[in-house]
């Protein structure tokens, strides 16, 4: 071993040690780490699988350019919604959530300033010096404002390369008071324009299932007071993106989550033949991906897709999702309307709270949830 790189593992380990990587990735990069610590080591076959002909490439930036394909995601247009070609918009929404379980939407009618504001008060937070931020850190899994590193903190056996600040937006009068200061007035426009685009999205989406015109007003005024989550995600720079991820496999909870990216690629979808793809950066437009939920409501004809984050060697991610659900307390299975003999229901009823007992109880494991409501079929 070079002795340079002796000194960054002992520097790592020295940073690592008394489980100081509880204090998440940011704090061991603003440390000035150089190598990471063996907490954040995947095993070998959960690695991002970098394209091996290249990994003796002494040019990191060229071994960093070497990675999934990049997939062209299906567009929604979301001002043609409100025309005439209404119907071939909602055909190709049900093409992209039963195929792809992602799909990104353009013209969506948020002013870019809001998107803008947003994206740089995120980056401001994480910029903030380590104490200030750890105030917000804690084990409540339903605190109304958390800060947090990897997945969950408190269970994880690997951390992932990513630090968190979760804003609980429900009900925003409630919670806002408890938000970092400089997010509340971006953040609660920003959430009040997400959830408006959530609940646009979910009347095209419920038409797209045949289930507006709506037989079904009770379930649309639950979706309009439902549930909503802002999760501020920061991927630092890590100096060996290789061996490990920014988020690993994972699939949302809610029924959609809106996901805005600022310019730095890493986000990476898996497709049903098992490879991974990474996703374009577009300004302006938002990430959608359908989470375990709307699958559940859905009854499997809408897909709940895994995805991870790449670590990235000299670029930091910012990443602001928006998770929407019904209320907390509601009970979600599949839709009524899509059962009948020839469908019979696929998964059992769920619910927040048995979802964030589920995930404070298990050790993170892609798609596990999902996979715990699957109801087994007499044959
Ligand atoms: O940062 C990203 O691109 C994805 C974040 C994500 O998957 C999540 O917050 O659930
Ligand atoms: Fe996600």
């Amino acid at each position: 071993m070079a002795s340079s790189s002796k000194v960054a593992t002992v520097r790592a380990e020295g940073l690592a040690c008394e489980k100081g990587y509880l204090k998440g990735v940011k704090y061991l990069c603003d440390n000035g780490i150089t190598g990471i610590p063996q907490k954040y080591v995947l095993p070998v076959a959960e690695r991002p699988a970098y394209n091996s002909s290249s990994s003796n490439n002494s040019n990191d930036e060229v071994r960093d350019m070497v990675r999934a394909p990049i997939l062209k995601l299906p567009t929604v247009d979301a001002a043609k919604l409100q025309g005439p070609n209404r119907n071939e918009v909602l055909k190709s929404l049900a093409k992209a959530c039963g195929e792809h379980g992602f799909f990104q939407v353009i013209n969506h009618g948020i002013p870019s300033k809001v998107l803008e504001g947003m994206m740089k008060a995120a980056k401001g937070f994480f910029e903030l010096p380590y104490e200030e931020r750890s105030r917000f850190m804690g084990e409540d899994m339903t605190a109304p404002v958390r800060y947090g590193t990897s997945y969950n903190q408190n269970n994880d056996g690997v951390f992932c390369w990513r630090d968190f600040l979760k804003l609980y937006c429900t009900p925003l009068s409630q919670t806002l008071p408890l938000w970092p200061s400089d997010l509340r007035v971006v953040g609660e426009e920003y959430a009040r324009e997400t959830k408006a685009l959530f609940f646009m999205l979910m009347e095209a989406v419920m038409e797209s299932l045949g289930i507006i015109p709506l037989q079904d007003e009770g379930l649309l005024k639950e979706m309009k007071e439902g549930s909503q989550m802002l999760v501020l995600n920061c991927f630092p720079t890590c100096p060996e993106p290789e061996l490990t991820l920014g988020m690993l496999p994972h699939s949302d909870y809610g029924f959609l989550t809106l996901l805005l990216q600022d310019e730095v690629e890493g986000l990476q979808v898996q497709l049903k033949t098992g490879d991974w793809f990474t996703l374009p950066t577009l300004s302006d437009s938002f990430v959608i991906n359908v989470g375990d939920h709307l699958e559940i409501f859905s009854n499997g004809k809408y897909k709940s897709v895994l995805h991870r984050v790449l670590a990235n060697r000299s670029k930091t991610r910012i990443s602001v999702a928006s998770l929407h659900s019904l209320p907390f307390e509601t009970v979600i299975g599949p839709a009524p309307q899509l059962i009948d003999q020839c469908h019979p229901p696929l998964y059992a009823n769920t619910d927040f709270a048995s979802f964030l007992h589920y995930i404070s109880s298990t050790r993170h494991h892609p798609k596990s949830f999902l996979e715990s409501r699957k109801l087994k079929l007499d044959t």
